[in-house]
């Protein structure tokens, strides 16, 4: 991580917490704590509310019920999916990237010798040496994820949320980002992280938090992503959307986990090759989750 203020994270918790949109609950009555120095996975089906999680504990979202204690006067960096960033305007990756240092600049602040220097060395961190004039339009799906997390870096906050930050990237841009989260969490951060990829999350995550609307499970990884658990949610995808399709039964277990599988069309990249993601399913492997489609928003 990049030299500046690196402050300690403390616990987060979570009360009873309740939380919606529009006054219609989401999330229902999740409580535990959040260990300073965590590498939690977030896990669950579509629209079982991770991401309403992720921007509570990011500070986008107020509580309609119970409340988070331990988050105040803690600095949070939030990386939401990257479906959601608009990348049309005219701006490099240096430029991009040394966003992350607002926390010390402010918007509209110059860079000193040793900030544009930090700047350098976080573009390096993502594999993105000699990228910084590069405009932000032209990058791939994967370089601009290495951009994004070369400006998290910059923000040096003691609590990382990231949501998805793997969807839809090649597998060698997956490996290198895991990596860092693994270095981030070594250095003692807090940090969360929305995957679909049980396999991803056994191998790399020590913790893991399931969510279906409600907790499903939260704890050691190998506690949490049991059969039970994940029968449990296959049980219930009608819990998610009541016009869920309808889902077949693969047989023989899924190669590649996948917390769900979409309902819409999706796209994954494995070593390079865009394949579209097959259509709704529910593979009877140990490491897959329900479909449940995405509720429309208003
Ligand atoms: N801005 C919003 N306004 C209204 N409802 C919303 C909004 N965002 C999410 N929802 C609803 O809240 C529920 C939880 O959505 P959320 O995006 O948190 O789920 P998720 O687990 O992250 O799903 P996915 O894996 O598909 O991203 C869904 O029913 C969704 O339709």
């Amino acid at each position: 991580m990049a030299a500046g203020a690196d402050v300690a994270p403390r616990p987060i918790t979570l009360h009873d917490l309740t939380l919606g949109y529009d006054g219609h609950p989401a999330v229902h009555h999740v409580s535990g704590t959040i260990a300073p120095g965590a590498l939690l996975a977030v896990v669950g089906p579509n629209g079982a509310g991770k991401s309403t999680l992720i921007k509570a504990l990011a500070g986008l979202l107020k509580p309609l019920g119970g409340r988070i204690d331990g988050l105040a006067g803690q600095r949070v960096a939030y990386l939401p999916q990257q479906a959601t960033l608009e990348r049309g305007f005219p701006i490099t990756v240096g430029e991009f990237a040394a966003m992350g240092l607002w926390h010390e600049t402010g918007a509209f602040g110059g860079l000193s010798r040793p900030q544009r220097e930090r700047v350098r060395a976080a573009l390096a961190a993502v594999g993105l040496d000699g990228h910084a004039r590069q405009p932000i339009d032209t990058l791939s799906g994967g370089q601009l994820q290495r951009t994004l997390f070369a400006r998290l870096m910059l923000q040096d906050a003691p609590i990382l949320l990231l949501d998805e930050p793997f969807s839809a990237i090649d597998q060698r841009t997956t490996a290198d980002l895991l990596h860092l989260l693994r270095q981030w969490h070594a250095a003692g951060k807090t940090v969360l992280a929305v995957l679909h990829d049980l396999h991803q999350v056994r191998e790399a995550f020590p913790d893991t938090l399931m969510l279906a609307r409600e907790l499903v499970g939260w704890g050691p990884t190998e506690a949490v992503l049991t059969q039970g658990n994940l029968q449990r949610l296959r049980a219930m995808p009608e819990a998610f959307d009541a016009r869920a399709p309808v889902c077949e039964v693969e047989g023989g277990g899924a190669p590649h986990e996948h917390a769900h599988a979409h309902a819409h069309p999706h796209v994954h990249e494995h070593g390079g090759a865009v394949a579209p993601h097959p259509s709704p399913r529910i593979a009877s492997g140990a490491g897959s989750l329900p479909s449940g489609e995405r509720g429309q928003r208003p």
